[in-house]
């Protein structure tokens, strides 16, 4: 029976076999409509009380990938009880698309285009094709994974081609419930350090760039500019905390409003939303269009939306980052890192090396300090 996961601090959920797909596109608010259809079916059909789990792609043009379960539960994340990690088979090769030669030239590309046009923010990313010797177990990752983070939101997500979506994202898009709305954005990242200080230091050195300042400043001044007409309050800190991961260090900001409307729904706000500066860029259209230009590769459900909802409308999204596709033996992971105008490029690669960090920990490969993986097999750069 297919089954999907979605902890969280909040409230978690657990989703068996499936009542019904929505593949329908989330571009145009055709999906809400797809999906209080499907929940009224699954109504008739004898499910009290109807919910969607799921992911919504980068690009919203494209399906999504949200099911109605037959059966679903929410749950204390406390009480989800965990089977023990397991042994991952090795990692025979990864591939990075792009490469770093030509990761590090798209930053150069992207900060050039910085001084001919408006834009000001853009997310570059890439991927690691990770080869196994074996078939992975989507499982048994998403064990290791949550046994690693056991904070943050952690989702094991069955797809229509019988891939999973597994990760542990930290960074929240947005929680509904009632008429309160909660979004966390994060952006400025720093890698954590194996010694306390140095570790303490790194956190302390984040809190006060320049560049990572500005970096965070174009996300929260874009969810207010959204969400403030919704809301009759509107609580944005004026400075960013620190949050940490198990790999990375991030300035964090909880944005916490009450809706002037409650019958907008949690996948309503979180599309309003999507995609933020912390994953596309600013301004957004033309950050997707260099985006567009430079990456050589599609995101696919990647910097994505992962999350549920209700039939009430209440639901929590997560940004879907720290994750990878799991199909057969390989395992296609993505990171990104944000580019503004100072931005250095063999930091940007390094960040997004840190960041892979989560994830190829969970497969039992030690991410070194700025070089591919090199665990049992070999690493090549696509071009
Ligand atoms: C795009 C990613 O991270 C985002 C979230 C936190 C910090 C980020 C940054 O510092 O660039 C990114 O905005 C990713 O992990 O792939």
């Amino acid at each position: 029976m297919a089954s999907s996961l979605f902890l969280s601090p909040h409230k978690s959920v657990r989703a068996d076999g499936i009542f019904e797909r929505i593949g329908t596109p989330a571009l145009g608010g055709h999906l809400q409509r797809a999906l209080a259809q499907a929940f009224e079916r699954a109504r008739a059909a004898g499910i009290a009380d109807p919910i969607a789990i799921g992911a919504i792609p980068f690009d919203i043009a494209q399906p999504s990938e949200l099911v109605v379960p037959l059966a679903s539960d929410i749950f204390e994340r406390a009480a989800h009880t965990r089977p023990g990690p397991g042994t991952m088979p090795p990692i025979l090769s990864s591939t990075s698309i792009p490469g770093e030669d030509r990761f590090k030239q798209g930053v150069r590309q992207a900060i050039a285009n910085f001084g001919l046009s408006d834009i000001r923010k853009a997310v570059l990313s890439r991927v690691l094709e990770v080869e196994l010797a074996g078939d992975a177990d989507a499982g048994e990752l998403f064990a290791s994974l949550a046994a690693q983070n056991p904070t943050g939101y952690q989702f094991r997500v069955s797809l229509a081609d019988g891939a999973e979506l597994v990760g542990v994202s930290p960074e929240l898009l947005l929680r509904k419930e009632g008429g309160r709305i909660v979004s966390n954005p994060l952006a400025g990242s720093a890698r954590r350090q194996p010694d306390g200080d140095s570790d303490a230091a790194a956190g302390g050195a984040l809190l006060q760039s320049a560049k990572d300042l500005r970096e965070h400043r174009f996300v929260t001044d874009e969810i207010r500019r959204l969400l403030a007409p919704l809301c009759t309050e509107l609580d944005v800190p004026e400075q960013p905390s620190l949050l940490s991961t198990n790999a990375m260090w991030h300035l964090s900001t909880r944005i916490e409003g009450t809706l002037r409307d409650p019958s907008l729904t949690a996948l309503d706000l979180a599309c309003h939303l999507h995609p933020t500066p912390a994953v596309c860029g600013y301004p957004t259209r033309q950050a997707r269009k260099l985006i567009d230009l430079v990456e050589p590769f599609e995101r696919g459900l990647f910097a994505g939306i992962v999350g549920w909802c209700d039939a009430h409308g209440n639901g929590e999204w997560a940004v879907t980052i720290r994750c990878g596709r799991v199909q057969g033996n390989t395992i296609r992971l993505f990171a990104g890192a944000g580019i503004v105008a100072d931005s250095c490029p063999d930091a940007e690669w390094a960040e997004t090396q840190g960041k892979l960090g989560t994830m190829l920990r969970a497969l039992g490969a030690r991410a070194p300090a700025t070089g591919e993986p090199r665990p049992q097999g070999t690493t090549a750069e696509a071009a």
